[in-house]
């Protein structure tokens, strides 16, 4: 992990011209800097289109990768890993073999146990490590002999993450990894991730509805709303540029109502999410630093509304 000072490009903002039509392809558009690279990447399906998606997850880092349901997050990280076919834009992402793939729905055959899986993956991952593998199902309480069928979820998860780390990956790609976890083992996962980080060259892209994961672990975190890239800053950047803002009824006014993103009314006053330089200027009220999970919330609501 990374605390990083100039990097405030990882996205950019949907765009007001339409995409350029052009075949994806992995040809590198990114820099070596960059473990992987996303351009211009758009994907129509009937109901919903990704529109434009630029995203760099810069060699070292952790990007969290936040949205509501259906924003584009799975559709995005499908594309990157050529699961699903993009309309057009560029990606920049290491040889498979490299990667570490962590999915909410896993590829494992069910009546394969942890060790039936080691020998049919093993031959695809030259840098494969059959002790690192048995020490992260040791660490997971995962049992060699386990039909995959018999695990839970959660288990489930920490398997597929076993499978990713044991091939020795440059960069993570993780689709709601900690979403089937307790809060224990949520924590132990992030963990894992943790010391993964503990090597400069290796990144992370992690997508997560739980918020409270990326603020332990992402140095970056890039907001989808809609098929859009909505914001994208360091954490901490993130959490600085913008304030929680509340009060009585009496106080919401025309200003107010046209300003604060996710705007909620309750019979005792509202409560709604500002930019910093706003809520600084308006005496009177409650401004807080708001979570990450607060900001992803009023964003959505934002862009929704
Ligand atoms: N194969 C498909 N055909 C048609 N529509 C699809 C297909 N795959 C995804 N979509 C639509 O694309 C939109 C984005 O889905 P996606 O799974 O990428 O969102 P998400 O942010 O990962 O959501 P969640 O957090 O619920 O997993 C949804 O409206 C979904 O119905």
């Amino acid at each position: 992990m990374n605390t990083p000072t100039d990097r405030s490009d990882l996205g950019t903002g949907a765009r007001d011209s339409g995409p350029t039509e052009r075949p994806a392809t992995n040809d590198a558009v990114g820099t070596d800097a960059d473990a992987l690279t996303i351009t211009d990447l758009v994907k129509r399906f009937d109901d919903f289109t990704l529109e434009g998606i630029d995203l760099q997850v810069p060699r070292g880092y952790v990007v969290g990768l936040v949205g509501a349901n259906g924003s584009g997050k799975t559709t995005t990280i499908g594309c990157a890993l050529g699961l699903v076919v993009p309309g057009s834009g560029t990606i920049d992402i290491p040889p498979m073999d490299r990667v570490g793939v962590v999915l909410d729905s896993h590829y494992f055959v069910p009546w394969w146990t942890p060790t039936s899986l080691e020998n049919a993956v093993r031959p695809f991952y030259p840098r494969w490590s059959p002790e690192r593998y048995r020490s992260l199902l040791v660490r997971f309480g995962i049992k060699t002999g386990t039909k995959i069928q018999d695990l839970s979820r959660g288990q489930t998860m920490r398997l597929q993450l076993a499978v990713a780390l044991a091939h020795d990956p440059d960069l993570l790609i993780l689709d709601e990894p900690t979403s089937g976890l307790d809060p224990l083992a949520r924590d132990g996962f992030v963990d894992v991730i943790a010391d993964f980080m503990t090597d400069e060259s290796h990144s992370v892209l992690f997508s997560t509805h739980i918020t409270a994961d990326l603020e332990k672990i992402a140095d970056h975190v890039v907001v989808l709303a809609d098929g859009r890239v909505a914001a994208t800053a360091s954490t901490a950047d993130l959490i600085e540029q913008y304030r929680l803002v509340r009060g009585g009824p009496d106080e919401l006014t025309d200003e107010l109502r046209a300003t604060l993103l996710g705007l909620r009314e309750h019979p005792v006053g509202f409560e709604g999410l500002a930019r910093s330089g706003d809520a600084d200027s308006w005496g009177g009220l409650v401004v807080e630093a708001p979570s990450l999970d607060q900001i992803v919330v009023g964003i959505a609501k934002g862009v929704a509304s």
